[in-house]
């Protein structure tokens, strides 16, 4: 085993020993705080160039197994971990977690004492973070932010077909679990480019349209926003995480950065109509501002209890709806897979209900 490092640009180093993929990595230090799901937290498109802490202890413990990657390519940039497990038990494990890494060209360093990194990048906010055989001295001043939602997005339209009504999903890092959970809806599918113009949706004749999530700053997106808008306004629509940042940006509002963002399968949220919280899977660094919102226009539907932020939107007038939280929820709770139920149900209610409801 060979010792690394990860140097935070704030001039910490944390020493543990290198796993995965033998190579230098750089990206955001981001922390998560699931107690399972690492397997479809490494796969998240969502987490593109970004190096991701497990809060939780022990990684690696039930390996990995043949359904759970939310993506064919990884794109994160490494993980940290406090111990490594490499004797895995669980009766679907095909793999250890160590092997997964190597395979999927991802490094990653063990043995770190992340509850002290975790602790470092709460009162210091998401900082940069470069990993590495080596204490890293200084850090290159590298201004350009790559548009990650281009890398991971796919190049091709992929048809699913199935008898339920059409949905196009807009895929700037869609997870699996959103596309499985529209099938088990009974939903045609339809993944598309994420620059796809209306025009082009318009063409595939769609009962809905999904807005997925999606890795860095949603202003990334800012020349598309004017046909998100347009989509928005011709077809029911639901917008997950990054999907949900784009709507309310097409419409006029603003978003910002968190200071270390929310990321975990344990944030409370509270359905503001009936004042119900459910207990949502989370990943994200940005949030819309609360003053930026024109209520007149969307109502506010859903908000974090811990920090109040928005969670959730509806439209007033168009049957769109909104969520910051993932209610496709994998790894869960699943509290709030009902979204996605909805979501088809209003498909059904607002088209011409030639399709049964479930
Ligand atoms: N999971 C997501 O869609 C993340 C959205 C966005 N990239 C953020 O970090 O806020």
């Amino acid at each position: 085993m060979e010792l690394g490092y990860l140097t935070l640009e704030t001039g910490e180093v944390f020493e543990g020993v290198l796993i995965g993929a033998n190579k230098d990595s750089i990206g955001e230090v981001v922390f998560n705080t699931s107690m399972t799901g690492y397997q479809e937290i490494i796969t998240d498109p969502s987490y593109a160039g970004q190096l991701i802490t497990f809060c939780y202890p022990i990684i690696g413990s039930y390996g990995i197994n043949a359904m759970d990657d939310e993506c064919i390519s990884p794109s994160l940039a490494g993980v940290v971990i406090g111990d490594l497990c490499e004797t895995p038990s669980h009766y679907q494990s095909i793999n250890k977690f160590s092997e997964k890494l190597m395979q999927a060209g991802v490094p990653g360093i063990a043995g770190v004492d992340t509850r002290l990194l975790v602790k470092t990048i709460r009162s210091r906010g998401t900082v940069k973070g470069y990993l590495s055989k080596t204490k890293q001295q200084t850090f290159a001043e590298d201004k350009t932010i790559p548009f990650w939602v281009e890398k991971v997005s796919t190049k091709n339209i992929q048809y699913f077909n199935n008898e339920g009504p059409h949905v196009v999903l807009i895929d700037f890092g869609y997870k699996k679990s959103i596309l499985n959970a529209l099938l088990d809806e009974n939903c045609s599918v339809t993944i598309v480019p994420y620059n796809t113009s209306f025009e082009k949706i318009k063409a595939l004749k769609p009962d809905g349209v999904l807005l997925s999530n999606g890795p860095g700053d949603p202003m990334a997106l800012k020349q598309w926003f004017p046909e998100i808008k347009k989509i928005t306004q011709h077809y029911p629509t639901l917008g997950i995480c990054l999907g949900h940042q784009l709507i309310a940006l097409a419409y006029g509002a603003k978003t910002e950065k968190l200071a270390y963002g929310h990321r975990g399968g344990n944030h409370p949220v509270k359905e503001l109509a009936t004042g119900k919280v459910k207990i949502t899977a989370q990943n994200h660094g940005y949030v819309v501002v609360d003053e930026s919102i024109d209520t007149q226009v969307f109502q506010i539907t859903y908000r974090n209890v811990n920090d109040k932020s928005i969670e959730g939107l509806k439209h007033r007038r168009f049957p769109i709806q909104t969520v910051q939280f993932h209610p496709e929820a994998h790894p869960g709770p699943s509290d709030t897979q009902y979204i996605l139920e909805n979501f088809v149900y209003q498909i059904n209610s607002v088209g011409d209900k030639r399709y049964a409801i479930k």
